[in-house]
């Protein structure tokens, strides 16, 4: 839910800032090159940071008649204002080397003089100042909330600069693009906002006020410039600019701008009336201004060029994406009236693809001639003619309904139905959340307790969107129904996958398992824990399988079934042959960092995913614990090779195997975790993490082997564990 609410919210200020933020980054795209060019055809000087104030000042000297201002632009070139032998009055730049003139400053272009004013006040003067400003704030806003979805998506901030999950070129140069130009548009941001609330004069005064005692320049004998010892000090790199005396007269002096100081000099004897630090003002107004224009800085204004194109991109992709959402959630035209169906479908969605299922059931409903209403779970009223309630929802967060469920609960309580409605609720959830599908399941409770339901069928729950598990209940449903519902595939998902190369393939052992050996065509980012998502030709639907990481490629250990279309195809691969597939991201089911001990609880092929970690991880301090069921002693044989190297490299500290068919010793994993509950509770009191990876069937199991350890020994419910991450889990 809180992903909805920053999802929102960044929306919102993209919405309400695009326009401005158009014009923004199209005048600052071409105010960006000003510098850049500047910086090319630049008067500046080699090692002018070993050039003294006192040097320049004597060769100027010598060459002009007089001196009135000097001062060093932002690319370090040297511009004095003179009057020349011949009494001209100049503005030139200089060599400070020779006092030899170089050039003379140009005004502008129209053109950079044009995007000035429209980038700065949009030729509105105040008031176009004053939404520039607004704009800059809304741009820091975004970039807050932009860092907050990333962190919300990546899952931490460890994770901040993992690899992306690709989706769709948009989503994915969205994300990368934004975490690369994150701090360059934070500080265009925030540098634009502080230039604002300088222009309209809401930021403390910095002026710098002297006090200066008139009985100075007694001197007698006159000390020449080039002779003060104070100038023969200050470098130019280090003056910003000194203003000459106006006269001879005493109380005339030299008014020197340093980096951080000012300083009033006597013109006679060169030592210091008055000496003033910037306040901090003083300097955060110059270092806003170098930022946001980039002045100064060849390489800055470049960075500045790619922020302004991108936040252009930003506005693009991100709208882009918006329709994306919104048309994928959007609800078909086959809806019938709210009061004119028999059947009412609702929806909780957060990210659509939860629309996309009821949409197929609803399709099925239609093509049998049946009223059909589908709408969002917090659209729920009075349906006049309706009898049949589907519920499809996703959960969210810990166990919460999606953004557009939020108020079903509500809504519900409040509104009783006309007639009676049979309903059958479906949850979209994933396994790898501790909270499965938990909404779902708190909604169908909700319902029972009202006699206006009735429920035909037990909630059903569905892992990672599974087409299969949709089917069986679809089929479920319509039989309890007397219905001979069609259910379609859904149509190709579009995902960019990669080229991997079978480098080993084991033999099928007696259980029917083999170990697939896998090496990425591309240099990609995956753990042990992470899914490796395949899609058939058959029937395109997505199959995950757990991934170890092992000697940098990817071990998967596969049960070939009967008719398992995916587990046949894997068990045919040759060494040298391709497939084609998808690394997905499973953070919640990584190695836990700094944890002292770990217990890995698999059966079966559930153990891939700890065999990678207990092969490749530096493991640090932490004592890791395996237990794993298996049918007999040769089930093991697959994986011997990786528990004894583990055991002998100090990777596994405890090793227990279980076998479920073993005559005379038949057990399960739970019942080992049961027999040694005292150490299991001491793992988890003492901070432990448990990880369980194999069936559904054995996941039960365990659990309610847990739940009973953690009251008898603990006290607590295991669920204590599960919202401190102690308990992580992924079966299928
Ligand atoms: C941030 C986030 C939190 C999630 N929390 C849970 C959860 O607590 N329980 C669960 O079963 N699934 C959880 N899921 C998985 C989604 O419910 C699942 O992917 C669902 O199919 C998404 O449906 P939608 O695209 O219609 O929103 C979560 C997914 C995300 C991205």
């Amino acid at each position: 839910m809180t992903l909805s609410i920053w999802r929102y919210s960044h929306l919102a200020l993209a919405i309400v800032s695009s326009a401005f933020l158009l014009i923004a980054s199209v005048t600052g795209i071409i105010l960006a090159f000003d510098p850049i060019a500047n910086s090319i055809e630049s008067y500046a000087i080699d090692d002018i940071e070993e050039v003294t104030l006192a040097k320049t000042i004597h060769v100027l000297q010598e060459r002009y008649d007089e001196l009135i201002t000097l001062e060093i632009d932002e690319h370090d070139a040297i511009i004095a204002t003179v009057v020349t032998k011949e009494g001209n009055s100049e503005t030139i730049y200089v060599d400070p080397l020779t006092g030899k003139k170089l050039g003379v400053p140009v005004e502008k272009s129209d053109i950079i003089k044009f995007a000035t004013n429209l980038h700065r006040s949009l030729f509105l003067k105040g008031i176009g100042r004053f939404f520039v400003g607004f704009v800059s704030f809304l741009l820091l806003l975004l970039s807050i909330t932009g860092t907050l979805l990333i962190l919300k998506r990546q899952g931490n901030v460890k994770r901040f600069f993992s690899k992306i999950r690709k989706k769709y070129f948009t989503q994915y140069s969205h994300i990368i693009l934004g975490r690369l130009l994150l701090i360059p548009i934070f500080i265009i941001a925030i540098t634009g906002v502080y230039l604002s609330l300088e222009k309209f004069s809401l930021l403390p005064a910095k002026v710098i006020s002297h006090t200066i005692h008139t009985n100075h320049s007694s001197a007698t004998r006159r000390v020449l410039p080039k002779d003060f010892e104070l100038f023969k000090t200050i470098f130019l790199t280090d003056m910003r600019s000194v203003e000459f005396p106006f006269s001879d007269a005493p109380e005339d002096y030299f008014i020197v701008k340093l980096s951080n100081r000012e300083l009033i000099i006597d013109q006679y004897t060169g030592t210091i009336i008055s000496e003033e630090y910037y306040p901090l003002i003083t300097l955060a107004s110059y270092w806003s201004l170098a930022l946001h224009t980039g002045k100064g800085s060849a390489v800055w204004s470049v960075v500045l060029l790619i922020s302004c194109c991108s936040i252009l991109f930003f506005i693009y992709s991100g709208f882009s994406m918006t329709i994306r959402r919104i048309k994928k959630s959007s609800i078909s035209n086959f809806n019938h009236n709210k009061d004119e169906a028999e059947y009412i479908i609702l929806v909780g969605s957060e990210t659509g693809s939860t629309f996309a299922f009821a949409t197929i059931f609803a399709n099925a409903l239609s093509a049998l001639g049946k009223t059909v209403f589908i709408s969002e779970l917090n659209n729920y009223c009075r349906y006049k003619r309706a009898k049949h309630l589907i519920i499809f929802t996703a959960t969210y967060g810990q166990g919460e309904p999606p953004t557009n469920a939020k108020r079903f609960e509500k809504n519900v309580k409040a509104i009783q139905p006309i007639n009676q409605l049979q309903f059958s609720v479906v949850g979209f959830g994933s396994l790898a959340y501790p909270d499965f599908c938990k909404y779902a399941l708190d909604l169908d409770t909700l319902l029972k307790m009202n006699p206006k339901f009735e429920s035909i069928l037990e909630p059903c729950k569905i892992n990672n969107q599974s087409f299969t598990t949709f089917k069986e209940w679809a089929m479920g449903w319509s039989s309890q129904m007397g219905l001979d519902l069609y259910i379609t595939p859904p149509e190709k998902e579009k995902v960019d996958k990669v080229t991997f190369s079978v480098i080993d393939r084991s033999d099928i052992n007696e259980d029917d398992t083999f170990l697939l050996h896998l090496k990425p065509h591309n240099n990609m980012d995956y753990e042990s824990g992470d899914l490796l998502a395949f899609y058939p030709k058959e029937d395109n639907v997505r199959r995950l399988y757990s991934i170890g990481k092992v000697n940098g490629n990817i071990m998967l250990s596969i049960k070939k079934h009967e008719f398992g279309i995916c587990s046949t195809f894997f068990s045919q691969l040759e060494k040298g042959d391709k497939i084609k597939a998808v690394i997905q991201q499973n953070t919640t089911f990584h190695f836990p960092a700094n944890k002292k001990d770990v217990i890995f609880i698999a059966n079966g092929t559930g153990i891939a995913p700890f065999l990678g970690m207990i092969t490749s991880y530096p493991l640090g301090d932490s004592r890791v614990h395996l237990f794993w069921g298996g049918r007999n002693t040769s089930s093991v044989l697959l994986y011997n090779e990786y528990i004894k190297k583990a055991q002998e490299t100090k990777h596994l500290s405890t090793v227990k195997i279980i076998y479920s068919q073993e005559l005379g010793n038949k057990m399960y994993v739970q019942d080992q975790i049961e027999k040694e509950a005292s150490f299991i509770a001491s793992v988890l009191k003492n901070g432990g993490v448990i990880m369980i990876c194999g069936s559904i069937a054995m996941q039960k199991e365990v659990i309610k082997v847990l739940e009973k350890i953690t009251a008898t020994y603990l006290s607590e419910p295991l669920q204590t564990f599960k919202q401190q991450k102690q308990i992580k889990i992924d079966c299928y």
